[in-house]
């Protein structure tokens, strides 16, 4: 598994190894106890599998308050989108900066995004499917969304003329009034 580091501390990209062959190839998307080798220690108890039939889509930008905070592994099962996070931390050097990169079936790349990140991406092309792996059960009532194009956070979006997107996404509140559940812990 190839780790890369990213300006934002704490979210890191994971590239498997594709062991190819004449069929295909092979790869191991999460090894536990790989990872926990490397500093991850993390139990995911959810995996998440969604379709956007249309180029841009737009889902974001959520979180999971705690006590149901996610960790998420996000991969990119079939076509491509720009993957998104933005570090929500209090007290984080990083506070409201956000980084993003391209995951596709072809590139096999992976965004660990860690609790107190804001998640979202944007699909580029049709029928795109996104899987991710969640460090905790879905909880609704800790389910929240910052507006996906808050000038504030300034995402440089690809270009599309008209993002589709949930009534929530559309209505969700602007960082500056975020009151971040989230604090800033230290990481590498
Ligand atoms: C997240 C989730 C949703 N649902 C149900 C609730 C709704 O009936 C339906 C669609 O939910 P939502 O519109 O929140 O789905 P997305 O807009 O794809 O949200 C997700 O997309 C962004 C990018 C994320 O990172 C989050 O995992 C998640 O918020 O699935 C479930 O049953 N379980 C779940 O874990």
């Amino acid at each position: 598994m190839q780790i890369d580091r990213t300006p934002l501390p704490g979210l890191v990209v994971l590239t498997p190894v594709r062991h190819g062959d004449s069929r295909g190839f092979f790869s191991e998307s999460w090894n536990r106890a790989r990872m926990a080798e490397h500093g991850f220690e993390i139990d995911f108890v959810q995996d998440n599998h969604s379709l956007s039939a249309q180029a841009g889509t737009v889902r974001g930008l959520h979180y999971q308050a705690p006590p149901h905070a996610q960790d998420k592994l996000v991969r990119c099962g079939r076509g491509r989108l720009f993957d998104v996070a933005v570090d929500v931390r209090r007290g984080s050097p990083t506070y409201g900066r956000w980084w993003g990169t391209e995951l596709s079936f072809e590139n096999g790349r992976q965004l660990l995004v860690p609790k107190g990140f804001l998640h979202g991406f944007m699909t580029l092309e049709p029928d795109t499917e996104i899987v991710y792996k969640c460090s905790d059960y879905y909880a609704p009532e800790c389910d929240g969304a910052v507006l996906w194009n808050d000038p504030d956070i300034g995402i440089d979006w690809p270009q599309v003329d008209a993002p589709i997107l949930s009534d929530k996404d559309a209505a969700a509140p602007r960082l500056a009034e975020f009151d971040s559940p989230f604090i800033w812990e230290g990481a590498s």
